[in-house]
């Protein structure tokens, strides 16, 4: 069976405590492979190369040589398109058709974007008078902040790992990356892209492992890491932020959400099916930025309910290889344990199951797999933990609303303010809206739909800055200002 082993230094490496742990295949719960777990001597070799190749080669390469470094790493993820592919599906049960999409395009795509983009962005220079008449002229100039520590979580993890590493390594830092335990391969495989493409020794390395007291909490507990970037649950974010207080290291979290959906009764009630299928069935819900809990103004809340359920009994359960499957497994059976406590407490608060609530017949080959049912529910109270905790499974509440004030109030009740998605045709209606929903990231008849560009990241705990555009550059580099005095 394959073993996965880290990447430190240019060199696959294994762990020196022989630590090793199963990678399962969500599908039907068979080991795909075995995973070596880093202990505290492979963080740190690590660390140890990233620092010194901040002092290499890299470190001195013109910045031409580095983004066309960058653009053959996209190149060379393309170039591998189906081994990520299949790397990707195998770990997560993520349907292909979804993935080929979605998942490796912007794998590849993290690269290019940023490497073209630290390019092109101009730093600030000051002119200011000075007693003597002669002036000063102050100019900013940017360097990289350092070694940077990628903590990156399971749900979408090419995608959200090269998300931190393109614009990491754009800017001239090196990285450590400690992808989820739940998903390690397509970033081990990243190093063998690395390579090809020319990237230094020591520039990207990658430990395998756990967070608690593994190679999670390791990195962040390493002195020499600079900064940290993290994406996971908002529990997790509190003790890696702790961990980076001890140096003042800088931090970037994106974090949990449990975003709201607003529907108003001037919709087009097509579109507005359709995103809110997605926001809360895609990728089997286990995306941060999903719908959780839907507001739907009362004249359109029966026929909103009937065509959702509609929809969501549409949706073909089946394996990433099933091209007419549109939904997978749950990434792992204990995170199914996990959203099925929240299907049962929906029952225990007295819910409408509309649809779903359970665990789909699925056949032999696949029983021992992390299968779930889209559930749709109405009738919870708003204090409910269906409504106010993160389940991130297929699964959302739908409750009615009266007035628009109410909608805000309702989608800005809760301390997560990630993301938030409004239907409604009266452009000045959407706008206004909009303005007042406490998030980060508000889509008005769209949803999830990407500009690299763009600012992302959440308010109140989900999150802490934000990437994109020229606010990762903001992170991952250090602004230096020079006062020359003429
Ligand atoms: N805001 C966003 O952009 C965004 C995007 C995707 C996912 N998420 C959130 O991620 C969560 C799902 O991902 P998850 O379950 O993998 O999250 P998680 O917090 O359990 O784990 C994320 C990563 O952190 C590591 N980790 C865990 N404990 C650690 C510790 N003590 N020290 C250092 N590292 C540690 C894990 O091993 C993993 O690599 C959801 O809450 C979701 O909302 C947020
Ligand atoms: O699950 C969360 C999805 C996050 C998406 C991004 O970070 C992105 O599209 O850049």
């Amino acid at each position: 069976m394959k073993d996965i082993k880290h990447y430190i230094n240019g060199q696959y490496v294994g762990s020196a405590s022989g630590k090793l742990f199963d990678n399962v295949n969500p599908v039907n719960g068979k080991v795909i492979s075995k995973v070596h777990e880093a202990g505290r001597e492979e963080v740190d070799a690590a660390v140890r190369a990233a620092k010194a190749a901040l002092r290499g080669t890299w470190g001195k390469m013109p910045l031409d040589e580095r983004t066309s470094i960058l653009h053959k790493v996209a190149d060379g993820i393309n170039a591998r398109f189906d081994e990520f592919l299949e790397a990707e599906c195998l770990d997560t049960g993520k349907p292909k058709s979804m993935a080929s999409h979605i998942d490796i395009p912007r794998g590849a795509a993290n690269f290019k974007v940023f490497a073209d983009m630290i390019k092109n962005v101009p730093t600030e220079s000051f002119e200011m008078p000075t007693p003597d008449g002669t002036g000063a002229l102050n100019y900013a100039v940017r360097r990289p902040k350092g070694v940077i520590g990628v903590i990156s979580p399971w749900n979408l993890p090419l995608l959200l790992m090269t998300w931190k590493v393109g614009p990491a390594l754009a800017c001239g830092n090196t990285v450590v990356v400690k992808p989820s335990e739940e998903t390690p391969t397509t970033t081990a495989l990243l190093g063998e892209v690395m390579q090809d493409a020319g990237v230094p020794d020591g520039v990207f390395n990658v430990v395998h492992g756990f967070g608690g007291d593994s190679a999670g909490a390791f990195l962040t507990e390493h002195p020499l890491v600079d900064g940290f970037t993290f994406t996971g649950e908002t529990g997790t974010g509190e003790v890696i932020m702790k961990a980076a207080a001890r140096g003042i290291r800088d931090i970037s979290l994106e974090l949990g959400g449990k975003n709201a959906g607003l529907v108003f009764a001037d919709c087009d009630m097509d579109k507005a099916i359709e995103g809110t299928m997605r926001s809360a069935f895609a990728n089997c819900g286990q995306v941060c930025l999903g719908t959780e809990r839907v507001y739907v103004e009362r004249s359109i809340f029966d026929e909103f309910v009937g065509r959702l359920k509609e929809a969501a009994e549409g949706l073909k359960i089946g394996p990433p290889e099933d091209t007419e499957a549109n939904m997978g497994p749950l990434v792992s059976l204990k995170h199914r344990e996990k959203v099925l406590s929240y299907y049962q407490k929906a029952l225990d608060g007295g819910a409408t199951v509309v649809t779903g609530g359970g665990v789909p017949d699925m056949p032999e080959e696949l029983a021992g797999g992390a299968w779930i049912q889209p559930t749709i529910w109405t009738g919870l109270p708003e204090h409910s933990a269906v409504i106010t905790d993160e389940i991130f499974g297929p699964c959302v509440h739908l409750c009615p609303f009266d007035t628009e004030e109410e909608a805000i109030e309702l989608a800005n009740s809760l301390p997560y303010g990630l993301a938030s998605a409004i239907w409604s045709e009266n452009i000045t209606r959407a706008h206004r809206v909009a303005g007042q929903i406490e998030a980060g990231i508000i889509w008005v008849n769209s949803w999830f739909l990407r500009d690299l560009r763009t600012p992302f990241g959440g308010s109140k705990q989900s999150g802490i800055g934000r990437e994109g555009g020229v606010h990762s550059l903001e992170f991952y580099t250090e602004m230096k200002n020079i006062c020359v005095k003429l």
